[in-house]
């Protein structure tokens, strides 16, 4: 928990300061108040005193009783800003750390548990800050204070609060011993039924056309059984301590006015109404002392569910990024990729998804990738913009390794599209200019002139709007292949040496897979192209055509040369190809 402290900025440590000096005048009026009320006690008893000397002292209380408010409310007011200036610099430094992740950071921590640390755990930090700003402070002040005020009127009243106050930590003790486990689990669980409510909200159209409702709703009740009784149990043992502390409280006040009641009696009559006088004033003193612990114990509530958010934050925030910037490359932009003898394994593989792969696509070269599903296409593909870094071997950029690259370089050089469509919230223009190229922004012309080479000119022009029409989030109000498309705009957009396509044609008819293609050499044939496709038609005049096989290539060469001498080639074309085709190369 302590570790979150040290994302609180100046401003905000400036204000944890003015609140403490607002909290100490706050103890100090709400303790001057028994002093007044003692004054009171003795001059209501005191034979001839003026009614008007007793209305000086309630004013007196009145007026610590205001102040005492208007402290509280100024106190409330910094513990707001700090608390929620802190979840935004959380919020942010856990955004930051989130999207410098690489593949391997995303999959170990997973999307469902991300959103949440960035959500749900930072609000469980500012609620303890701006409660605990409050309370912690406040607590050990008033009871240090309240304690000293006591200290030596009488021991048998000391000794009563000891006792109190030793009840009170014990069961505090307890009731966290049980509790914090609980509220770790608790973390865990909510990422868990985030996990499931996505995974059902995202694919709700198969869960319709299977009629598998009935399935979901079991696993979703499993996951939010586990979190309700989960938190049940826990919330069950907080609440054992707010009567545990009232009745410590009651407890105390009976054994003060108890013990004063003998003290009282055994007093000479002169000393009678010093000693009343006392213990009412003790008896205040010993509840601003209990009172201290019950703070404690709101803050007791809220802790062990921050300890755990906080740590969850931290482990964020601490995870080391395994793949990070290189020095810096000036290579000239050519567009040649190398990969020399590469192997790459998945974090908690058992075996290499790639093994000893090389091959040189030169600039201007179309070089496709094809092979069974999973043979290691798209993992293959994903080494070139270092969404992975190889375990073995090495992929070149234009001559040097991606690794040299600071990543932005890297990027600036490529044109990425991937398996799945991926639209942003938008509108078409937003979507076909998105991100930084490192050559200026995108010009209305570059978005038009991309939008034509993708073939989507058509639809484009058709939606409301045009170019400036909205894009719903995820693309959800465009179809799969406009969608592609328009995936494939914004990669053409960019004017990368190198673009790569992951099976992106494949939502695409013959017809407009044929004009894409030829308008994308067309338009780029200066641009290195590497394509991953299932369809022979779509590779067939490729430069070079890779064919994998559990990650390893079997073969290399043009589509005539493969059809002579690559067997797994050839059944792919024969599964595709007509007779005529393929005697034809
Ligand atoms: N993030 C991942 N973590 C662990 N294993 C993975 C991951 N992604 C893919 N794999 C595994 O790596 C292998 C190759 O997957 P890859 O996606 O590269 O195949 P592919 O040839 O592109 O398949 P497809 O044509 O179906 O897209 C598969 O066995 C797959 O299970």
């Amino acid at each position: 928990m302590t570790k979150i402290f040290r994302y609180f900025n100046r401003k905000q440590w400036l204000y944890v300061a003015a609140s403490i000096l607002f909290i100490v005048i706050q103890v100090w009026l709400d303790l001057k108040l028994p002093d007044y009320m003692s004054g009171i006690t003795t001059l209501v008893q005191t034979e001839g005193s003026a009614m008007s000397d007793i209305l000086i002292q309630g004013g007196y209380m009145l007026m610590c009783a205001l102040g005492s408010m208007v402290a509280s409310i100024i106190v409330g007011f910094f513990a707001a800003r700090v608390a929620a200036g802190l979840a935004q610099t959380l919020r942010n430094c856990v955004y930051d750390k989130t999207m410098d992740f690489s593949m391997e950071e995303i999959d170990r921590f997973s999307t469902a548990s991300l959103i949440n640390r960035t959500t749900n755990d930072v609000t469980q930090i500012q609620n303890l800050v701006a409660m605990g700003l409050q309370a912690i402070m406040k607590a050990p002040i008033l009871a240090v204070w309240a304690v000293v005020k006591i200290a030596g009127k009488s021991w048998q009243w000391t000794a009563a609060t000891v006792v109190a106050v030793f009840v009170l930590v014990v069961a505090l003790a307890v009731t966290l011993i049980f509790a914090l486990p609980r509220f770790q689990r608790i973390q865990g669980l909510t990422d868990n039924l985030n996990r499931v409510t996505r995974e059902q909200l995202t694919g709700i159209r198969v869960v319709r056309a299977y009629n598998a409702e009935g399935y979901q709703e079991k696993k979703f009740a499993v996951a939010n059984d586990e979190l309700t009784s989960t938190n049940l149990v826990a919330n069950r043992v907080m609440a054992m301590m707010s009567p545990t502390m009232t009745l410590i409280n009651s407890g105390l006040t009976l054994a003060v006015y108890w013990i004063g009641a003998y003290l009282i009696e055994a007093a000479s009559l002169t000393d009678k109404l010093g000693i009343f006088s006392d213990m009412v004033v003790f008896s205040n003193y010993a509840m601003q002392v209990i009172l201290a612990f019950m703070m404690l114990n709101m803050i007791f509530v809220l802790l062990p569910r921050a300890q755990v958010s906080a740590r969850r934050i931290c482990e964020v925030l601490d995870t080391e990024n395994h793949i990070y910037d290189g020095a810096g490359v000036k290579a000239e932009k050519c567009g040649t990729v190398e990969f020399r003898h590469v192997s790459f394994r998945y974090p908690g593989a058992a075996a290499d998804t790639l093994t000893d792969i090389s091959f040189t696509a030169r600039a201007g070269e179309t070089i496709a990738l094809i092979g069974a599903t999973g043979s290691g296409k798209t993992t293959l593909i994903n080494l070139i913009p270092r969404f992975y870094d190889v375990a073995e071997g090495q992929v070149l950029v234009d001559g040097a390794d991606v690794q040299e690259y600071k990543q932005e370089e890297l990027h600036n050089r490529i044109g990425y599209v991937s398996q799945k469509a991926v639209l942003f919230s938008g509108t078409v223009a937003s979507n076909v200019a998105y991100g930084e190229r490192g050559h200026g922004t995108v010009s209305d012309g570059e978005i038009k002139e991309a939008v034509a080479i993708a073939q989507s000119t058509d639809f484009v022009e058709k939606m409301e709007g045009t170019y400036d029409a909205p894009i719903a989030q995820s693309g959800t109000n465009v179809s799969g292949g406009q969608k592609q498309r328009l995936s494939i705009a914004r990669a053409v957009a960019r004017k990368p040496e190198i673009l790569i396509f992951d099976d992106s044609f494949s939502a695409l008819d013959y017809k407009t897979d044929r004009a894409l293609r030829k308008a994308l050499n067309e338009s780029t044939a200066q641009t290195t192209k590497l394509i991953v496709a299932q369809r022979i038609g779509t590779i067939r005049h490729a430069d070079q055509i890779i064919v994998l096989e559990h990650g390893r290539i079997v073969g290399k060469g043009t589509h005539e040369e493969l059809l002579k001498t690559c067997v797994t080639y050839q059944e792919i074309a024969s599964s595709q190809l007509s007779k005529e085709e393929l005697n034809n190369g």
